[in-house]
């Protein structure tokens, strides 16, 4: 049965911010040992969609881009590596990213100071509770939208603007060094993946770099925590969805938790140590009219370890109106697909809906 633990806290406080009761905070209660009802999410079992395999239970297997093989291959291996990226955002919207630029001590660094900030006393963490990112560049929540959720969802989670202008939580120390050199290098490698995703789509090897602005670019890491649920099967981290921007580049602290939907069959991701999950977002698939898709995801929890993973969103400067690009469309046999549309707006619209699969992608579709 379900407890009746009041689900969240919605009065001011007296220095004016809505605390809210973090799913940290509830796992850690004495005796907890049910979840409230408003935790409660149901999928249908009959749904085909609902059996989910592992990732080598599939003939498919989920594609792997060995990144040193893009940036200091021969002519022939980076050619090749071009291919499967361009085929991996075809067919998967999504791929396992090897031997790449950022070192394993600096994401282990990364996940390290991740987990400081949760473990914060929670007055520190609701300094950044009442923000909304866009504005405030930091804020720290549980749920996705808890005024707008039907139900709410098992996580936790800080989204931290890190480009064009960086900013961070002041404590726990050390976060703002690591975060800055974190950020730093994952906006690097996102950007050339970007511009082998160019070439993928036979176009000039900077045009997303240009037309998306990246020079202003918005970089946002995106920390969820997931901490262990008495009843894993009847709550979920993260309901299907896909992600605003071109790319969300995802680390874990080595708990699986992450499935993605590949032909209508959902697949655990297992836990990779030292791999970039690359995700391809709705605005890779705004901007190449369809050809790539973006992938949709969740987040399933469980009653062992806590699961962290922390997303690196790689996506337009705010003002850029992402559209799909000229050179890909022809009246006839490829027209526009989508609607333009500010990226500021596209993020206010996902804040503002409910998070399910692609249903915001879905208004800007013609
Ligand atoms: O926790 C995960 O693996 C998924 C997180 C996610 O989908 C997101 O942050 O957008
Ligand atoms: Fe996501």
């Amino acid at each position: 049965m379900a407890s009746t633990l009041p689900p969240q806290v919605n009065q001011k406080s007296n220095n004016g911010i809505t605390p809210f009761t973090s799913v940290k905070t509830l796992s850690e209660s004495p005796d907890f040992n049910s979840i409230p009802s408003s935790y409660t999410y149901t999928t249908n079992p009959h749904d085909e969609n609902e059996i989910v395999a592992d990732q080598d239970e599939v003939n498919d297997p989920i594609p792997v881009i060995d990144y040193s093989l893009l940036i200091n291959g021969n002519h022939d291996q980076r050619t090749k590596t071009i291919h499967d990226i361009g085929k991996a955002c075809e067919e998967w919207g999504f791929f396992i990213l090897t031997n790449h630029s950022v070192s394993k001590s600096l994401m282990e660094k990364m996940v390290d100071q991740v987990f400081a900030f949760f473990n914060l006393k929670e007055e520190d963490k609701q300094v950044y509770a009442d923000k909304e990112v866009t504005d405030d560049s930091i804020k720290y929540g549980t749920s996705f939208n808890v005024s707008g959720d039907k139900n709410l969802f098992w996580r936790d989670f800080i989204k931290i603007i890190v480009h064009p202008k960086f900013h961070s939580p002041d404590k726990p120390s050390g976060f703002r060094e690591t975060s800055a050199e974190y950020s730093r290098k994952t906006w690097k490698l996102g950007r050339e993946l970007l511009k082998g995703i160019s070439e993928s789509l036979g176009l000039e090897v900077n045009y997303i770099d240009k037309t998306m602005n990246l020079d202003s670019g918005l970089q946002m890491l995106a920390a969820n925590l997931y901490p262990p649920c008495p009843q894993p099967d009847l709550a979920m981290g993260m309901p299907p969805h896909s992600d605003h921007g071109l790319l969300n580049l995802l680390i874990q602290n080595g708990v699986s938790g992450l499935q993605v939907l590949h032909n209508g069959k959902w697949i655990n991701v297992s836990s990779t140590s030292n791999c970039f999950l690359v995700l391809v977002s709705d605005h890779l698939e705004i901007m190449s009219n369809g050809k790539y898709k973006s992938v949709v995801h969740r987040a399933a929890v469980s009653n062992g370890a806590t699961r962290m993973s922390l997303a690196t969103v790689i996506a337009p400067s705010l003002d850029t109106v992402v559209e799909p690009a000229s050179e890909l469309l022809d009246n006839e046999s490829n027209p526009a697909a989508y609607v333009g549309m500010k990226h500021i707006d596209y993020m206010k619209l996902q804040r503002n809906n409910q998070l399910y699969g692609k249903s915001v992608l879905n208004k800007v579709k013609i």
